[in-house]
């Protein structure tokens, strides 16, 4: 018998863990057909779990036969793994939480290829909240706002995108003077990696100077977190080579202090990090301190830059809410705006719209684009989307091939 699939659409306001739960407990009474059914879930966090469990107790689950850790593989690789094992506990339904963010476009075909082969075994209930997302077979929509389901007739029915207006006041001034002066930030020349056997870079050269605007492009697996892992000083593969980081060349007794200290880093997995009680403004301050929570009286100068960040960013207004009790959307804006404060002179942005709603996502890349534009800070934007309203001045492509990835600069 032919199965139905669904696709449902969340947002920032969906309470998605709950209704996660429901289905796994054959609770939801929204989606009575799969009651009685076996689910299994395919999302982040499971996939966190198992590298959690490898990384403590050493056991192999979903990697039982390769030599590779979870961890150490890539995004199209991890949820390839992820997938084959659920498929090998012959659920009777999936549930695939966001199953393409973090997916190159090569990557997202190939799951969609594998999802396509298994439609006729498995119901797949999609919760995604880019619509590009939907997969080609579904046949039943609904949205899922707070912990209600509405229901559609297709995906045309949901409200459609409204741009955000871009952010009107100007980004706040540096809070203090970085003492580096020069004009190239990090220099690759010549740089190449191996792991074991497998050429992962190759010969790669990239100037990044002050005040540039790039994104990081590649396939997943093409080597986008080795060289940042390179940059950030958590990765020796530098060492010996021609890389070289605010001038110094790796290895040449450089303190990773002092590489950090003039590094903004944001990834979404920062996020939980902040697990206490943090309001919205002193979360902004601990981006000048550096440190998670803020454990002394901020200064009247620290306070007033924080007002500036949140009226920017448009959230002044909730300054003394609960960080932990806001919408996923409007974290991510706040732990962007924190890494910018001290207008560092490099800010990493790894993949930060991954789990974004489409909404979501250009209110964030509005912010990068403005700060880019009007600071000194040089911008890494890595993301396997082409990010809508996203205007980088400069494209890093690493572009796979057998003897590792090599990189081309493309001007936007
Ligand atoms: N410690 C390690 N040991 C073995 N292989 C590794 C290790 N770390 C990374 N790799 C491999 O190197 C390749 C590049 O990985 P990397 O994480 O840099 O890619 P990426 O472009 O960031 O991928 P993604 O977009 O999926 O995050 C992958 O094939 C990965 O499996």
């Amino acid at each position: 018998m032919t199965k139905s699939h669904w696709a449902i659409f969340t947002d920032n306001n969906s309470l998605k863990g709950d209704f996660i739960h429901s289905l796994q407990k054959g609770a939801n009474n929204d989606l009575k057909e799969l009651k009685d059914l076996n689910g299994a879930l395919f999302s982040k966090k499971v996939l966190e779990r198992f590298i959690d469990e490898e990384d403590r107790h050493d056991t192999k689950v979903i990697n039982v036969g390769k030599n590779q850790s979870v961890k150490s593989m890539s995004s199209g690789e991890q949820k390839k793994a992820l997938l084959n094992y659920l498929l090998s506990l012959n659920p009777d339904f999936l549930i695939l939480d966001n199953p393409f963010d973090n997916l190159d476009v090569e990557s997202q075909a190939d799951l969609k290829v594998r999802l396509n082969q298994v439609r006729m075994d498995v119901i797949i209930v999609q919760l995604i909240s880019r619509k590009e997302d939907v997969l080609p077979f579904t046949d039943r929509f609904a949205k899922l706002t707070g912990k209600e389901l509405y229901f559609y007739d297709n995906s045309e029915q949901l409200t459609p995108i409204e741009l955000p207006k871009s952010f009107d006041k100007s980004i706040p001034e540096p809070p203090f003077h970085y003492d580096y002066d020069k004009d190239i930030l990090i220099e690759l020349k010549g740089v190449s990696v191996k792991y074991l056997d497998k050429a992962i870079l190759q010969n790669i050269h990239w100037s990044i100077k002050k005040g540039e605007f790039w994104e990081l492009r590649g396939r997943n697996g093409s080597g986008k977190t080795t060289i940042l892992s390179m940059i950030t000083g958590e990765n020796p593969k530098g060492y010996g080579q021609e890389l070289y980081i605010f001038d110094n060349k790796k290895g040449s007794g450089e303190s990773v202090w002092e590489i950090k200290k003039r590094i903004g880093y944001f990834t979404p997995s920062i996020t939980d990090k902040f697990t206490g009680y943090h309001s919205v403004e002193h979360m902004i301050i601990s981006g000048l301190t550096d440190s998670i929570g803020l454990y002394t009286k901020p200064s009247e100068i620290q306070k007033r830059l924080a007002k500036q960040w949140l009226q920017l960013i448009d959230m002044w207004s909730i300054k003394d809410h609960l960080f932990h009790d806001l919408t996923m959307g409007q974290r991510r804006l706040i732990m962007c705006a924190r890494a910018m404060v001290k207008h560092p002179p490099l800010l990493i942005l790894d993949e930060p719209t991954a789990g974004l709603d489409d909404q979501s996502a250009a209110l964030f890349a509005a912010l990068v684009n403005k700060f880019a534009k009007a600071s000194n800070t040089t911008t890494i934007f890595v993301s396997h989307r082409k990010e809508p309203g996203l205007n980088p001045d400069l494209i890093y492509q690493l572009e796979v091939d057998d003897q590792g990835s090599k990189g081309y600069v493309i001007k936007n």
